[in-house]
């Protein structure tokens, strides 16, 4: 199944927009973990679980995974995401970026190796550090555009030739765009350049970072970069759900969060 038909298949069947993003930090993980050779696993499922039917997808953060040299947790931890939930699209926080024959084995990494749906993606390095993910024409990828961090004004506002670079990056990405699975990653936190891109790209699908524990308004980031079709946006809630609570409760306060972030969502979608 194409990325893009999983996505619409959950912002239709569960109505929802809200990504669920999975950034195991062990030392924030509830007492019950403790000594638990596969904790980052055995804890990202218990969240997987208790929200599956409330999103559009997960996104595990890769580095949170690596660094504690957890790569085959996150590969088990994917399978079990597409056996238990197969509609919904596994989005791999890489931020991927590097010259063709390198990409190509990233490519490789992400959706033969850990069996990502899409991955996210650096366009710095321009077309042909892109161009091999496309070789997975059902795959999709999120590439950055502009960011949910205060640096990233240091270059994606920058003048170039009379658009901020985060515009002409918009721009490139759409002409990218042969395999209809390309989108972009916009910040929640910031509103008014979401809707600029929105009016600029009209198609493509945003991946949205920045409510939750960053602090992004959501009613103004659905208003701003929802499509006509009133979807098009995966909006990505981490920390704020996974640490919902640290004692035994954690699965049922993280569910409880999801849904009522799920639902100010759809109120702002006006459903
Ligand atoms: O612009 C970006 C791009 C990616 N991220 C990633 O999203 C999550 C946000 O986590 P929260 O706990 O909800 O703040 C995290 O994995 C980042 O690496 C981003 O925040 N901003």
């Amino acid at each position: 199944m194409k990325f893009t038909d999983m996505l619409q298949h959950c912002w239709d069947v569960n109505q929802s927009l809200l990504c669920v993003g999975l950034d195991p930090d062990p030392k924030r993980f509830p007492k019950q973990f403790e000594s638990n050779k596969h904790a980052i696993l055995d804890f990202c499922w218990d969240i997987v679980k208790s929200t599956g039917d409330l999103v559009c997808a997960f996104k595990p953060q890769i580095a949170y995974f690596a660094s504690s040299g957890a790569e085959d947790q996150l590969k088990e931890l994917i399978a079990r995401i597409h056996g238990e939930y197969p509609e919904v699209p596994v989005i791999l926080d890489a931020k991927r970026g590097d010259i063709g024959s390198t990409a190509k084995h990233y490519a490789k990494e992400a959706f033969e190796r850990f069996g990502a749906d899409c991955v996210t993606l650096s366009p710095y390095m321009g077309f042909d550090s892109v161009e091999p993910y496309l070789e997975y024409p059902d795959k999709g990828a999120f590439i950055l555009c502009r960011t949910s961090n205060k640096g990233g004004d240091d270059f994606q506002m920058l003048d170039c030739g009379g658009q901020p670079l985060y515009h002409a990056v918009a721009k490139k990405v759409e002409q990218w765009n042969t395999t209809g699975q390309l989108g972009l990653v916009i910040g929640g936190t910031y509103p008014k350049e979401l809707a600029s891109v929105r009016a600029l790209t009209p198609e493509l699908n945003f991946l949205v970072p920045g409510i939750g524990a960053q602090g992004g308004d959501i009613n103004a980031c659905v208003q701003s970069g929802m499509n006509a079709q009133k979807t098009g946006m995966v909006i990505n809630s981490s920390r704020a759900i996974l640490y919902a609570s640290s004692g035994e409760d954690f699965k049922e306060k993280a569910r409880a969060v999801a849904m009522q972030t799920r639902d100010a969502i759809n109120a702002a979608r006006g459903l």
